[in-house]
């Protein structure tokens, strides 16, 4: 007992234990961020900032968000095709500060602040990185900075090669033990595949089963600006499942879609351990 303890009991001083907040890593995919369309959204930041402020005394939040290259897209247009991976990492470099500007700006008006990570999947298996990590990222939270990463695109190019943002969130996740993992897209959830064929498109809302939710997967599907599809969720939350980390994936198209997922006024994949 330290001498502030004592101090406290002698005189029957009962100190409120300020409560422990959960931590939520929340990934953001090209099109939650753009709404779909050829820019992002400046509204759909909002809204994100909102929720994440509206939520701040319970929780607290790390993103992972792609958008670079979509952002770049919006007013670039560079020689060679945009297809071509290495025009896409210089894209992405040109988009980078564009989008922590929008998130800066966005975010400040809702009292929010912002710090940057940019990360390769190397770093996951150094160990000094790893530490690293963890450090930079407590050090932002604990003074109310919110986090937001990307993958370094200049160093590697899975994440615009293969949709691995989602990889990168999910390691991202297991490394800092996060209480729950959000993948934010563009569909409610995972969908029964037999009712999407039939257009009725039906949630598929609690499974832990993996190999039976991969099979639900259209592979070829992908939206606009996606790169990894359904598959590179799931694959995501192979890795979270494996760290115990329940992960959600929510339609983040919709406005207030953290808040509603939270109290389940919307449909949503629940994926558990
Ligand atoms: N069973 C499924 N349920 C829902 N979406 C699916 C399914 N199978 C494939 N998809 C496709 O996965 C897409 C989401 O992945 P992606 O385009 O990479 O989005 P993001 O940019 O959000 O990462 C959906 O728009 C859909 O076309
Ligand atoms: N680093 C890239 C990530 C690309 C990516 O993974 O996109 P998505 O499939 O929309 O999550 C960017 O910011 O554009």
């Amino acid at each position: 007992m330290d001498k502030l303890d004592k101090i406290l009991e002698q005189n029957n001083i009962q100190m409120e234990t300020p409560k422990k907040k959960k931590r939520i890593l929340l990934k953001l995919g090209s099109n939650t961020l753009t709404k779909e369309t050829d820019h992002i959204s400046r509204g759909k930041i909002e809204d994100i900032g909102r929720q994440i402020a509206a939520l701040k005394d319970d929780y607290e939040f790390v993103i992972i968000s792609s958008g670079a290259v979509a952002v770049a897209k919006q007013f670039v247009n560079l020689e060679r095709s945009g297809e071509n991976i290495d025009v896409k990492q210089a894209l992405a470099s040109i988009g980078q500060p564009h989008l922590m500007r929008i998130f800066q700006e966005s975010f400040r008006e809702l009292g929010l602040l912002i710090g940057q990570c940019l990360l390769s999947p190397n770093d996951f298996s150094n160990e000094d990185s790893r530490q690293n990590i963890i450090n930079t990222v407590n050090v932002l939270v604990k003074n109310d900075y919110i986090p937001i990463i990307n993958e370094n695109d200049t160093s590697s190019t899975d994440a615009i090669k293969f949709g691995d943002n989602d990889n990168l969130a999910a390691q991202t996740a297991a490394l800092l033990d996060v209480d729950l993992f959000i993948i934010a897209t563009n569909t409610h959830g995972v969908y029964k595949k037999g009712t999407i064929e039939a257009k009725t498109p039906e949630t598929i809302r609690k499974v832990s089963d993996l190999a039976e939710l991969k099979k639900e997967v259209m592979s070829e599907t992908k939206s606009t600006h996606g790169t990894g599809g359904m598959e590179s969720k799931v694959s995501a939350a192979e890795i979270t499942q494996k760290a115990k980390i329940e992960t959600w994936i929510v339609n983040g198209l919709d406005d207030n879609f953290i808040l509603n997922a939270i109290n389940d006024k919307v449909h949503f994949t629940r994926i558990h351990h």
